[in-house]
């Protein structure tokens, strides 16, 4: 048998799958996009936003005591839409809001408070081990529903918060292969259609538990580049409108794959290659894995680590070696038109941002278009923490955003901060 150092394929190979695939068709769709469009259209309304977002906090201070299972995540839209607007938040507010959150924590466990409680981290570790099922999946909560997007948020909180290890991990992957639909994205739940949220939410999780190389990438691949719609937005599902929050769930798809490069190289010549890796070894926790430390090659880091499933693993190492990896793989997606579709048609003039022209802007498609723009704007980087060339950015370039982690949809320098923190406590 061909050991794996003699399956590298050329570029040439990949070139050739990808012209067969029409994996570029999104180019020929907006070969002169954009065109004729006044200037000023694509300006980012940053002073607008920021008034729109701040109204929203205003907003939700006066309650910040009542409890409801929306306000955690409209704190996290309008935050991380802050962020990326590049605001920081005045003291007496990021107090208010751990403060809030704080209240927000079941006795049982279950979101956390606020940062350094030990205590409470231990309960939220109990917490997601309780709404783990049989199948693999996550419950979203005690009694609900089982779904990828459960798998997603459990992991990726797991894994920021450095408690992330083989018990919550056991047959997680399982559950998210289920999901993969014969269009090749993925679905919230087995037999469901292929859906741009659940394959975001999938292919994340995928990354963070080290068996991302189980997928069928080439197919993933193949649905994704084709829900880019005339409109240069991106749709959620076959046959569906574009809309505005996709600019994230699809584009932050993307982003991810850029750095799995060499596992999509390895299935194309031998597809198979996943499944193999898998059987051969579980990776345990503690173990780290060979390729993740800081002293090793940062090109050879994540791709050893997705190719060879039997190499031991410290989970809570992956997002950080994700991050900190070059970028292997040539644009996939049309980041200019999809600026172009975030800044005309889900900009609201007055603030905030929609899902398409005709519908009210809302917190949730404001945190996603803008996430979906820097996302644009940073995916043609080679290195994630530095400016985006002029031309990378639709618009006047003061439109720049943040760049975010886009395993977990956090502003990096941010990542980075909560990374280190919880690495030492
Ligand atoms: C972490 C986290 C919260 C993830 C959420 C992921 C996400 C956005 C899932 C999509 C859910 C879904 C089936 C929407 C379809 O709505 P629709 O039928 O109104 O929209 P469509 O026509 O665009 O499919
Ligand atoms: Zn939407």
């Amino acid at each position: 048998m061909e050991s794996e150092t003699q399956v590298v394929p050329t570029v040439t190979e990949r070139e050739q799958w990808m012209v067969e695939n029409d994996v570029f068709h999104v180019y020929n769709l907006f070969a002169n996009a954009p065109r004729n469009v006044k200037p000023q259209l694509l300006k980012l309304r940053r002073e607008k936003h920021l008034e729109y977002l701040n109204g929203g906090l205003r907003y939700l201070g006066p309650s910040f005591c009542v409890l409801d299972a929306n306000r955690p995540w409209l704190c996290y839209w309008i935050l991380h839409s802050l962020a990326l607007l590049g605001n920081p938040l005045d003291a007496e507010l990021e107090s208010k809001t751990i403060d809030f959150l704080g209240r927000c924590q079941d006795q049982e466990g279950g979101y956390g408070g606020g940062p350094g409680q030990a205590s409470k981290i231990s309960k939220l570790y109990t917490f997601l081990l309780r709404m783990k099922h049989p199948s693999g999946g996550f419950r979203m909560h005690d009694g609900g529903e089982i779904d990828v997007r459960a798998c997603y948020t459990a992991i990726s909180v797991a894994s920021i918060l450095n408690i992330l290890d083989d018990e919550l991990v056991h047959s997680v992957g399982n559950y998210i292969l289920s999901c993969q639909t014969y269009e090749g994205g993925i679905a919230g739940e087995p037999s469901s259609e292929a859906h741009g949220g659940y394959t975001f939410c999938g292919l994340a999780t995928m990354i963070l538990i080290n068996e991302v190389n189980r997928l069928d990438l080439t197919r993933l691949i193949d649905w994704l580049v084709f829900r880019q719609g005339r409109e240069c937005g991106f749709q959620g599902r076959t046959n569906k409108l574009v809309d505005g929050c996709y600019s994230f769930w699809q584009g932050g798809s993307f982003a991810l794959l850029r750095r799995v490069g060499s596992l999509i190289d390895a299935q194309l010549v031998m597809p198979d290659a996943g499944e193999h890796c898998k059987v051969s070894g579980t990776p345990e926790q503690g173990e780290i894995l060979e390729g993740t430390s800081s002293q090793v090659d940062k090109t050879s880091q994540f791709r050893q680590g997705g190719l060879n499933a039997a190499c031991r693993v410290n989970y809570n190492d992956i997002g950080h070696s994700f991050i900190t990896t070059s970028p292997l793989l040539e644009p996939l997606f049309n980041s200019s038109a999809l600026q172009q579709y975030i800044l005309l048609c889900s900009q609201v003039q007055e603030g905030g941002l929609r899902d398409k022209p005709g519908k009210s802007r809302d917190y949730y498609h404001t945190c996603y278009c803008l996430s979906g723009l820097s996302v644009c704007q940073y995916y043609q980087s080679e290195d994630d923490e530095a400016p985006p060339s002029r031309s990378a950015v639709l618009g006047p370039y003061s439109n720049q955003l943040e760049p975010v982690h886009p395993l977990f949809n956090v502003v990096l320098k941010q990542y980075y901060e909560a990374h280190e923190f919880f690495r030492r406590h």
